[in-house]
């Protein structure tokens, strides 16, 4: 490692390097991870992700793999360290709660911080039960938890250990599509208040998109492409099956107004007016979030539309070598990324290229908002 690693790795920075083969698989990873975030390991069934996680974790042992984080080693085989699973500052939250069903909510909280052997815990305990929404369910019982509480209080549970890094394994996997998106805001507070990195495996480019600072894609045991989740995830979304439809944008916006009479909500972007089929009166900011095959493209300002939301931006980025569909990656007014999906035949018959000034026209319908 150069010098620059050796300063990334005083932040907090992970280092990773494993190589391991199963027959008929081999996972070769050589990883600089940063100190504080979520990182998302995405990629298809198979490619290697819970291997990986399984390694960061100490669950697998790769015969000369090396894993520093922060000033610590966990392993260095060159140097004959592994430090054993159980004694590596992580947390774990996995597809499945695993809560301890004889225990209460209250019972399995009091059981991490057993672990964290840290009475200090107790005051970060309040804090972290609020920002789960978890506080009024204490004596409550596992069978008794919708799967999207659960996992609420696994991730709160893994996080009184006072881990040193979280690692989550597909978290929302079991849920339905509704309690998904009612964990992901959850996830979203996690990542904008915890000072640890999270590692976060996903095969579904929606959580990846919105929960992810930095995607590494592994396919076939390998990191095939990394960056921000937006940059890879246009052409990475290929690899799953549908990952096509589950890229989505978020774009931050101010509040203008709510007009009673028809329930709608004006707001600001510097792009131009987003307008959301839902009253926003609580908040000053919003978070919307719309799909990239939510957003259609026109090459001059439509006038006779329905559609409200139109915003100006340039295009940075095509990607069209699939079949039939092509994403192209906007540069917005103000400095925002925003994708398009569009099929190839539009991207042809309109002449779209890099560099040119285009229209992005969004349903109001089709957005979905959220206070920030
Ligand atoms: N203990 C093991 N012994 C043998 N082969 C294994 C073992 N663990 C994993 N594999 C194989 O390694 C490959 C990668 O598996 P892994 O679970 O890491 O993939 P993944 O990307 O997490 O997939 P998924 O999204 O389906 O969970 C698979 O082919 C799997 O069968």
């Amino acid at each position: 490692m150069g010098a620059a690693g050796t300063a990334a790795m005083a932040n907090g920075a992970i280092a990773a390097r494993f190589r391991l083969a199963y027959p008929g698989f081999a996972l070769d990873i050589d990883l600089e991870l940063p100190g504080r975030g979520v990182t998302a390991l995405f990629g298809p069934s198979g490619s290697g992700k819970t291997t990986a996680l399984r390694c960061i974790a100490g669950l697998a042992r790769a015969p000369d793999g090396l894993l520093k984080i922060g000033g610590d080693v966990w392993q260095d085989e060159a140097r004959g360290v592994f430090v054993p699973t159980h004694r590596r500052a992580l947390g774990m939250v996995f597809q499945d709660a695993s809560l301890f069903s004889h225990l209460t909510v209250k019972g399995n909280l009091d059981y991490g911080m057993t672990r964290a052997r840290v009475t200090a815990a107790e005051a970060g305990r309040d804090a972290l039960c609020e920002m789960l929404d978890i506080a009024a369910l204490a004596e409550r019982w596992p069978d008794t938890l919708s799967g999207g509480e659960r996992q609420r209080v696994a991730i709160a549970r893994a996080l009184l250990t006072r881990p040193q890094l979280l690692l989550m394994d597909e978290p929302l996997a079991s849920l339905d599509v509704a309690r998904r998106l009612d964990v992901l805001p959850y996830l979203e507070r996690l990542r904008d208040e915890l000072d640890i990195p999270i590692i976060y495996v996903s095969h579904a480019p929606e959580e990846v998109t919105r929960i992810a600072d930095e995607a590494v894609v592994l396919d076939r045991g390998r990191v095939v492409a990394r960056g921000a989740p937006l940059d890879v995830l246009p052409s990475a979304s290929r690899l799953v099956e549908g990952g096509r439809f589950g890229v989505v944008n978020a774009l931050k916006a101010r509040v203008v107004a709510v007009d009673e009479a028809y329930g709608v909500t004006r707001l600001a972007h510097p792009a131009g007016e987003i307008l959301i089929a839902a009253r926003l009166t609580t908040q000053r900011e919003a978070r919307v979030v719309m799909r990239a095959t939510d957003v259609a493209l026109a090459t001059a300002e439509p006038r006779d539309t329905s559609v409200r939301t139109i915003l100006r931006g340039r295009i940075e980025k095509i990607d069209a070598t699939e079949s039939a569909l092509a994403f192209v990656t906007l540069t917005l007014i103000g400095g925002d990324r925003l994708v398009s999906a569009i099929t190839r035949l539009a991207l042809d018959e309109l002449r779209l290229t890099v560099g040119a000034d285009v229209f992005a026209l969004v349903k109001s319908v089709a957005l979905d908002e959220r206070g920030l």
